[in-house]
């Protein structure tokens, strides 16, 4: 029995993994079960943004720091309109929100959201599981009255096909095309409309997480969002100074099959290309590289990236489990980022053209120098490209 829990209290929750292990915990938000594949995420701030960033579909999230939910939720921090994440795991059972911006608590929030929350859990020896076995599938249950059928959940979790192969995209991305002009929040007056941006961007959203549309809009660019199933026809139909392919769930050769032919329609032209995570690799799988399935993936906010360019490492904010394979770069297209933690590719760039991509989430990288300036790279080279 976790140590957070006292000897008397039944356990409401169970986590089972595909090879038999359990463990049990304290439910909290929706009840029922569910399966997914688990990960871990070492952020020591934002479990609002992680639960709606879309790129956790399919995926349930062991927070690795303890104190969860004590600056309860806010509708301005929603990455998209509701949780992603499959569900949640916790150390601690969260805490009535202290904070000024919080609106709601995190259980009821999730609660009315149908996402299950697990808590009093061995976190640290969850993460070991992680880590040694690499991502494993599991079936989360939230039973109030403690009775699981253990063998029915192991069951699930060792039947559940994965994320390889699968496109998740398709399910998370707009159903129309729409326009964004908000900012990024700024004190004192927060979300702010922009006005006269003259970069014609059209961002094709895979799964787009708001504050990257928000970098987008700060930068001068006056977006237009995609469905993810966009062609190459109809995104140079919109006449775009720039293409900006976005963040995602699932696997990126699979979400490939139709995303890749838009993206190489789209080099044809000398339209300057930005991508994000899975837009990154997704361009590169459109230049001729290859993905492969990480062991457990990265997903925290502290991982250090190296830009290969200037020598500089960045703090930077990641969510992914699928990376690109820096041995299959064709010629001419220069990898530009890579890991400190695992020397994994974190960036790439065209060597002749504006066409770039990080593997990080610079809308949401700590610091201690802003990725933002990645946005600012892409709307210079969109004016270098109208101005010559
Ligand atoms: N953040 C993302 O866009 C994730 C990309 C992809 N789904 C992966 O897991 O690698």
């Amino acid at each position: 029995m976790p140590a957070s829990q006292s000897a008397s209290e039944k356990p409401t929750a169970l986590i089972a993994l595909a090879d038999g292990q359990l463990f049990y915990g304290k439910g909290f938000g929706a009840t029922g079960d569910t399966v997914a594949e688990l990960v871990f995420n070492t952020a020591m701030t934002g479990y609002q943004e992680i639960m709606t960033d879309p790129s956790y579909a399919g995926q349930v999230v062991t927070f690795t720091f303890p104190h969860v939910g004590n600056v309860g939720v806010n509708p301005d921090d929603d990455e998209t309109g509701d949780p992603v994440a499959a569900g949640m795991i916790v150390k601690w059972d969260p805490t009535e929100p202290s904070n000024w911006r919080a609106t709601e608590n995190l259980v009821d929030w999730l609660e009315k959201r149908g996402r299950i929350g697990i808590g009093g859990v061995d976190t640290r020896r969850l993460t070991r599981a992680i880590r040694q076995q690499g991502a494993p599938h599991v079936a989360i249950a939230h039973h109030p009255d403690g009775i699981f059928n253990i063998e029915a959940l192991v069951k699930k979790a060792r039947e559940w096909k994965g994320l390889v192969g699968l496109d998740l995209a398709k399910d998370v991305t707009c159903a129309q095309s729409y326009r964004w002009d908000e900012m990024r929040w700024a004190w004192p007056d927060g979300y702010k409309k922009a006005v006269g941006n003259d970069l014609k961007v059209v961002a094709i959203d895979f799964g787009a997480k708001r504050n990257i549309l928000r970098c987008l809009a700060s930068a001068g660019c006056d977006v237009t969002v995609l469905p993810a199933t966009a062609t190459a026809e109809e995104v140079l139909a919109l006449n775009p100074d720039g293409v900006f392919l976005s963040n995602g769930p699932g696997d990126p050769a699979a979400t490939g099959e139709y995303a890749v032919p838009m993206i190489k329609g789209v080099l044809e032209t000398e339209v300057p290309v930005f991508g994000i995570c899975l837009g990154h690799q997704m361009l590169a799988l459109a230049l001729g590289a290859k993905t492969i399935k990480m062991n457990h993936g990265h997903h925290g906010a502290n991982h250090p990236v190296k830009d290969l360019t200037t020598g500089k490492v960045e703090i930077t904010s990641m969510n992914h489990g699928f990376a690109v394979d820096s041995q299959t770069l064709p010629k001419g297209v220069a990898e530009t980022h890579i890991s400190l933690f695992d020397g994994s590719n974190c960036g790439i760039s065209m060597e002749s053209r504006p066409v770039f991509s990080v593997q990080y989430h610079p809308e949401a990288s700590p610091g201690p120098q802003d990725s933002y300036y990645l946005f600012e790279r892409f709307a210079e080279a969109m004016r270098a490209r109208k101005s010559a």
